[in-house]
């Protein structure tokens, strides 16, 4: 018996100090949105504020917006705040791109410090993209470098004076299982290699400390935790030691020193700026900003706490409601290695999610069986992990992912 009431659990809600921050997002009543770790909620603050970028900024101002709005600095000016969420200095932290692209940027920036070696390495099962990514730098590379992955456990031991960079992922997406970046960072560092991270699954949902645990390089997501919206822009990190030595590949004009003195060659800018690219999405950036911001006013020791207890509860009544029924739990049980989702493993995951989804709990799956339950806490309640467990409860007894329509896998999942 887990013993969580629901009057239990409504005060814990009375109590909680991030209470207030639910009623900043559009959410519609009734709606359980477990899958926050995907796409975040929308802050209500985003939409007068796009409004008025368009409107205003766009419509009344033009092109002299870019300075007289101030969207020439967004990306230093963001990345600042977003530097503050991460432990990271201001200066270090740019956003531009998608995270794909910042994991070019960042791969191939590692390798350039790195001259001598050729091994990119990562475990496998890691975010596709950074894989697929490494991958494509060492096609391109002409054989200079090589992409490799090994099993999670192994790739400390696989550290050896052939690996320039490591890369990997702080929060897993699947298993919500984090990495000791301090310690993992350390030890490539004793093997005389570089580390990029990627933040995706980390930012906005447990306290990072990039500078303290001496990271190189990180890159992550805008529109999981953060709250940014759809396809919003990415972040990267370069570690103020790296900057001036850190050759950007891909040198557009944004990232040059003096874009618009329009020289007939690169030369990149002195600071975390050489890490930009092209024009950014203005739009998508005030987006963003709305989120951090909103974010920035949470304190993140109330968000990892808040996290660590709606994952204790929904374990527990899952333990309690959902025994018996096919559930494997895949994240770790233990606080300190978990980041701020749930994933279970079913054989009916997918028909079970679609099953939810059409009753109102959205959460997402992964391929092959994977259920993944996002918690943010700005934005749930504690009594919610009981709806969410309770409906999971009926669907599985009415056996409900037994549908003709879930018999084919929607692309988007
Ligand atoms: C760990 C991780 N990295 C990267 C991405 C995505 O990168 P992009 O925004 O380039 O699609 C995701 C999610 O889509 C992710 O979970
Ligand atoms: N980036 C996504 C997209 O463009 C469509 C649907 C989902 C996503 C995701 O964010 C997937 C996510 N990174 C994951 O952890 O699985």
């Amino acid at each position: 018996m887990s013993g969580w009431s629901r009057a239990a659990l409504e005060a814990l809600d009375r109590d909680d100090p991030l209470a207030r921050f639910r009623a900043g997002f559009q959410l519609r009543e009734g709606l359980l949105y477990l899958d926050g770790n995907s796409l975040g909620a929308l802050p209500q603050r985003t939409m007068s504020r796009l409004e008025q970028t368009v409107r205003g900024e766009w419509g009344e101002g033009l092109i002299t917006s870019w300075l007289g709005a101030e969207w020439i600095t967004a990306p230093r000016r963001v990345g600042d705040k977003i530097a503050a969420l991460l432990g990271a200095a201001p200066g270090e932290v740019i956003v531009a791109d998608s995270t794909s692209v910042n994991l070019f940027k960042a791969i191939t920036a590692a390798l350039s410090l790195r001259p001598e070696r050729g091994v990119i390495l990562s475990e496998a099962g890691n975010f596709p993209t950074d894989v697929y990514m490494m991958q494509g730098i060492a096609a391109f590379s002409g054989g200079r470098v090589r992409a490799e992955t090994v099993a999670p456990e192994a790739v400390l031991a696989r550290l050896d004076s052939d690996v320039a960079v490591l890369v990997l992922t702080q929060v897993h997406y699947k298993s919500g299982a984090v990495r000791d970046m301090a310690a993992v960072t350390r030890r490539a560092h004793e093997a005389g290699a570089l580390v990029v991270w990627d933040l995706s699954h980390s930012a906005g949902a447990l306290p990072v400390d990039l500078n303290g645990a001496d990271a190189d390089f990180a890159v992550g997501c805008g529109y999981k935790f953060l709250n940014g919206g759809p396809g919003a822009p990415a972040y990267i990190f370069v570690a103020q030691r790296h900057q001036a030595a850190a050759m950007p590949v891909l040198s557009g004009w944004m990232g040059h020193a003096e874009p618009f003195a329009f020289e007939d060659d690169y030369r990149p800018a002195a600071g975390i700026e050489r890490f930009l690219c092209g024009t950014p999405s203005v739009l998508a950036m005030t987006a963003l900003e709305c989120g951090i911001d909103l974010m920035a006013e949470a304190d993140m020791a109330a968000i990892r706490a808040k996290s660590l207890a709606l994952g204790r509860v929904f374990m527990d009544l899952m333990d309690e409601q959902c025994a018996g029924l096919g559930f494997t739990l895949v994240s770790p049980r233990d606080d300190a290695q978990r980041g701020s989702q749930i994933a279970y493993a079913h054989p009916h995951g997918y028909g079970i999610m679609q099953a939810l989804k059409e009753r109102g709990l959205i959460g997402d799956f992964r391929a092959p069986d994977v259920l993944r339950f996002g918690l943010t806490p700005l934005y749930l309640r504690y009594a919610d992990m009981l709806d969410a467990v309770s409906l999971i409860r009926e669907v599985c007894e009415a056996r409900a992912w037994d549908d003709p329509r879930w018999k084919v896998r929607a692309a988007v999942t």
